[in-house]
């Protein structure tokens, strides 16, 4: 399985049934689920290398975990239960360790010397512990009662031998290694970490360092469209800045195809006369121009280039990223192999008014204070300093709404996206 890249993706991937003028921000999700699927091959790393990497296949526990039952304290342990009352146990010589067994059989009636995560020899069904407990010479008193198997923790309570641990799809938290290691898996077989290749448009862009003439500004997304692919685990491919020329662009776009397996640009993705992403990828013949039903983040240009496919997002720095969060993340995960998942949010008190046309999805640049959400002053799409200041997304469904004062509202914070 190792090195094999799935199929390439359909022409007519992002097409819209016939008639479709504005598309609901659920349907458009729903469409880039159903029709994306991984575009990288599969490869086995080590565990120490699988952070953040995509499994390829359930992972199956070698081995149970606990492998067999043991002990959860340090005390002494016997076969059975003790009813309520005073005790005396005589002690066998002898003790249970975690990783050095007691080599025999337990007589009833006596009790050993186990400590925690110690195997459970033949004999020992029970733990007291040690606290509870008046050691004497060669005995122990203690008071029950006390239920058989307390203090102790069963063969494969945690994970049955055979069982699927963690199932294809998933990628791979810190816990998750955890896991893993713990039921004997040293390695993994995951998909190669995609790769992406990020592009801004725009004569009027430079770089912060550089002389700005007049009517030039610096470019904000590409910056921001590069750390948010790096955030979510995808190898960067920068292809840096490309001026409103047709030429030049196509050119880039070609090397974005050859370096990358999907590539993300932003601005000319309208119809306008220097919209040349839009008007290259429709040349192409693999163009779907989605008018999405959404604010900030109108036009979304999606194309395949030489089979790859293109995000060609709002030109506006709040569209670019809230476009990029809300369709291209999802649907990067899926050309990375990853299951789809829906962002985690909360419904919180709102602590601001708003009243909201029906018609499009709003997002707005919120976080939390005081256990109420706030939103950024203006809704401004060219407002970047609203994005920082944000530490999440407020989510207004499609409907028409007036949101007062301690009103639920559906936040969702940056970290929700996994970012
Ligand atoms: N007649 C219409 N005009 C516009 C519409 C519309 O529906 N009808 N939609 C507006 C909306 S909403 C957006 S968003 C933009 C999207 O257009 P483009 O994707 O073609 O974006 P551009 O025109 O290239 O740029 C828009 C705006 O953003 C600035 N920009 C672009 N790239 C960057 C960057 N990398 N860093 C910082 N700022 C950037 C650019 O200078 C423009 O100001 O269209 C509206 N117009
Ligand atoms: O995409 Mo525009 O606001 O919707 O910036």
């Amino acid at each position: 399985m190792t090195g094999l890249k799935p199929p390439p993706l359909r022409n007519d991937c992002f097409a819209l049934p016939a008639g479709v003028e504005w598309t609901p921000v659920d349907a458009a999700l729903d469409m880039l689920r159903d029709r994306l699927g991984p575009v990288t091959g599969v490869e086995r790393r080590p565990l120490a290398q699988a952070l953040g990497a995509v499994l390829a296949v359930d992972a199956v526990a070698r081995r149970a975990s606990p492998p067999q039952a043991n002990s959860a304290v340090d005390g002494y342990g016997f076969a059975g239960a003790v009813p309520e009352g005073a005790h005396v146990m005589p002690l066998a010589d002898g003790r249970a360790a975690a990783g050095v067994p007691f080599d025999g059989v337990l007589p009833t009636g006596r009790a050993l010397r186990v400590l925690t995560g110690a195997a459970l020899p033949e004999g020992v069904e029970t733990v007291i512990l040690e606290e509870d407990v008046t050691l004497g010479d060669g005995e122990i008193a203690f008071r029950g009662p006390l239920k058989r198997g307390a203090n102790t923790r069963k063969a494969g309570e945690d994970v049955a031998a055979g069982a699927v641990v963690l199932p294809v799809g998933r990628r791979l938290t810190p816990a998750d290694l955890a896991l893993l290691s713990s039921v004997g898996i040293a390695e993994v077989a995951v998909r190669v970490t995609l790769r992406v290749a990020i592009l801004s448009t725009g004569d009027e862009l430079t770089e912060p360092g550089a002389e700005a003439g007049p009517g030039q500004i610096y470019d904000a997304n590409r910056p921001m469209l590069c750390a948010l692919a790096q955030r979510l685990g995808y190898r960067v491919c920068d292809m840096g800045r490309v001026p409103d020329d047709r030429a030049a662009l196509r050119a880039t776009l070609d090397r974005a195809a050859q370096e990358a397996d999907v590539i993300l640009t932003s601005g000319g993705a309208s119809a306008g006369d220097e919209d040349h992403v839009s008007a290259l990828l429709r040349e192409a013949g693999a163009m779907q121009q989605w008018r999405i039903a959404l604010k900030p983040g109108r036009p979304l240009a999606l194309g395949l280039w030489q089979g790859k496919p293109v995000f060609g997002l709002p030109g506006n720095p709040v569209a670019a990223m809230v476009c990029a969060i809300i369709f291209a993340r999802p649907a990067l995960a899926v050309l990375a192999g990853e299951a789809w998942a829906e962002p985690q949010g909360f419904d919180l008190p709102a602590g601001f008014e708003k009243r909201k046309k029906p018609g499009r999805r709003e997002y707005l640049r919120a976080r939390v204070r005081a256990g109420r959400v706030e939103v950024f002053a203006s809704e401004g799409s060219g407002r970047v300093s609203g994005l920082s200041w944000a530490e999440g997304l407020v989510e207004i469904g499609d409907d028409g709404r007036h949101i007062r004062p301690g009103d639920l509202v559906r936040f969702i914070p940056y970290g929700g996206f996994g970012l």
